[in-house]
């Protein structure tokens, strides 16, 4: 990918110092300023092309529409759920997060709560309960079986716990291959003596233990909420907690953060911190180092790590893959320049041929994409944004690889209004360039560099010197010339032009079809 320039970064919370200074060794401005409202925030955003936050920021839709030159969000820390990833991902901008710099921390204060829960460990408790419970020979029951619930898991092994688990995601032959047996909740339930959470909060996740689940568990049973607030629904959790069949509840996050209803906060069987799975000295220099690095690798096109929106981008860093963009975006412009006045366009169905071009069907169709959709109504498509605008648009993509050892290339067709339209280019010597336009297959590749001029039109030197009467008159020099092999009589031209005509009205009297472009 051509490198993205991010040159002024917001920080706007506390970050580890490190982040700053990697990110000015590097020649970035970084200003930081914490506890901004959300209106100072919207307000200032413009002014910046990155914003690097931890949980306390709402990047909402407001603030993303707000920031006209944000391409990067870098999350310093695991969750984005405070990040409006779909708004920035139609905005084209790239979110990316550390998913493991504060794995350790996370994992350690969930030990540390379900300690604290078997012995009562908190000042107040401490005067209240003085009966504790050996954690070992217990059941722990593990809800998301990722980075974190596989390290809660092996430190509470050493205990003699027995852990179980569920993840809709992690194949039961690995969370095995570190002692967790996998069930479905509902056999999970009713074994637990205690259950810690770790999943993103999702809408399949929000509520996960509610009511019916707390219902289903032994009574008694002992919770930790280390992942986010709504995992563990929070009106189910102090019913639970009053009627005993929750025997105690660790919790480091809350829907609100802080929580202003304090009725689980101050329970006699709750212990509880303000967000501080992430607050140790280790994981936030491994949080603030990894998001600087990860937005420097990016801007200087080394690679692209830890983007949680922006896949199709991952195989675009190689240096080979920038003339494959440049190809597939300048075949979107062409289809478009060619097609214009017969939109709307209803498919985009992109071919890469050839070995070497596998990886890169992706990128091919988000880039035709982009040429395609470029100088529309839609606000900047780019990578990032091209798929979701195109849906948004009504246009299906579709893309395809298919084997060849004859020839690396990439076929666009695109469906207008009921017609279909194809053009076939390839990298040759490292420049972009068209081999077909509709069936016609040019006789000398054309360049897909600078001002171009298509036109369609019968075989005829007078209607060439026409057209280069046209241009003459125009003050344009013809900088290059391509014919296709004729088909039914007409053929198509391509002519490099020093600059593009004012207007092709002439033209388009002297050929069936005309249009220009620059790539
Ligand atoms: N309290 C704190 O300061 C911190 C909180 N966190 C929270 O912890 C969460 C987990 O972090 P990691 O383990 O690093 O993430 P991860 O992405 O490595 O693991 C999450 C796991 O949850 C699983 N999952 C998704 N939906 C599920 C469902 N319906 N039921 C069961 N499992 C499901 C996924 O398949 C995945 O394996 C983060 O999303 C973040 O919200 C993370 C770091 C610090
Ligand atoms: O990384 C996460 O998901 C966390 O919850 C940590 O949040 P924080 O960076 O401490 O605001």
């Amino acid at each position: 990918m051509a490198p993205l320039s991010v040159k002024r970064v917001l920080i706007s919370e506390s970050v580890d110092p490190c982040c700053k200074t990697i990110l000015k060794e590097n020649g970035i401005e970084v200003t930081e300023k914490q506890q901004m409202t959300k209106e100072e925030l919207i307000a200032e955003i413009q002014n910046y092309d990155g914003l690097v936050v931890r949980s306390a920021t709402k990047v909402t839709c407001d603030v993303i529409n707000a920031g006209s030159n944000l391409k990067i969000i870098g999350r310093a820390g695991t969750g984005v759920d405070n990040v409006d990833v779909d708004a920035a991902t139609k905005s084209g901008i790239i979110v990316m997060n550390t998913p493991s710099g504060n794995t350790i921390s996370a994992a350690e204060l969930t030990c540390a709560l379900l300690m604290s829960l078997s012995r009562w460990l908190s000042a107040l408790l401490m005067i209240l309960q003085f009966m504790g419970a050996e954690l070992y020979g217990k059941v722990l029951g593990i809800v998301g079986l990722g980075r974190i619930g596989k390290e809660v898991a092996s430190r509470m092994q050493s205990f003699g716990m027995r852990t179980i688990g569920y993840d809709p995601i992690t194949p039961l032959e690995v969370s095995a291959s570190w002692g967790v047996e996998q069930m479905s909740l509902e056999e999970l339930w009713p074994q637990c003596d205690y259950i810690t959470v770790h999943t993103p909060l999702m809408p399949s996740t929000t509520g996960l233990l509610n009511d019916a689940s707390f219902a289903k568990c032994k009574k008694g049973v002992k919770v930790v909420n280390c992942a986010r607030g709504g995992i563990i629904d929070e009106a189910a959790l102090l019913r639970a907690l009053e009627s005993g069949q929750c025997g105690g509840a660790g919790l480091d996050v809350f829907v609100e953060e802080p929580p202003k209803d304090r009725a689980l906060v101050n329970h006699p069987n709750v212990i509880s911190c303000p967000h501080l799975g992430a607050s140790t000295k280790e994981a936030q220099a491994r949080c603030g180092r990894d998001i600087a690095l990860q937005i420097v690798d990016m801007v200087t096109g080394k690679a692209l790590v830890g983007a949680v929106n922006a896949q199709v981008l991952v195989s675009t860093f190689s240096p080979d893959s920038h003339q494959w963009i440049r190809l597939g975006e300048s075949m979107g412009r062409v289809l478009k320049a060619c097609t214009a006045s017969k939109e709307p366009y209803s498919q985009v169905h992109v071919t890469s041929l050839g070995e070497s071009l596998k990886k890169s069907s992706g990128f091919l169709s988000s880039a035709a994409v982009v040429g395609l959709l470029a100088e529309g109504p839609q606000k900047g498509p780019n990578l990032v944004n091209a798929l979701p605008l195109a849906a948004e648009t009504g246009i299906t993509v579709q893309t395809d690889h298919k084997d060849s050892d004859e020839r690396e290339v990439c076929v666009v067709e695109v469906s207008v209004n009921g017609s279909s339209f194809t053009t076939v280019g390839s990298v040759q010597a490292g420049v972009p360039v068209l081999l077909e336009l509709n069936g016609s297959v040019f006789r000398q590749p054309v360049p897909l560099t600078g001002h171009l001029l298509f036109f369609k039109a019968s075989n005829s030197t007078e209607l060439l010197l026409s057209v280069t009467g046209v241009l003459a008159a125009a003050g344009v020099e013809l900088q290059s010339f391509s014919a296709s092999t004729a088909s039914s009589g007409e053929q198509w031209y391509c002519m490099g032009i020093s600059s593009l005509l004012g207007d092709i009205g002439a033209l388009k009297s002297l050929a069936k079809e005309a249009a220009q472009l620059t790539v």
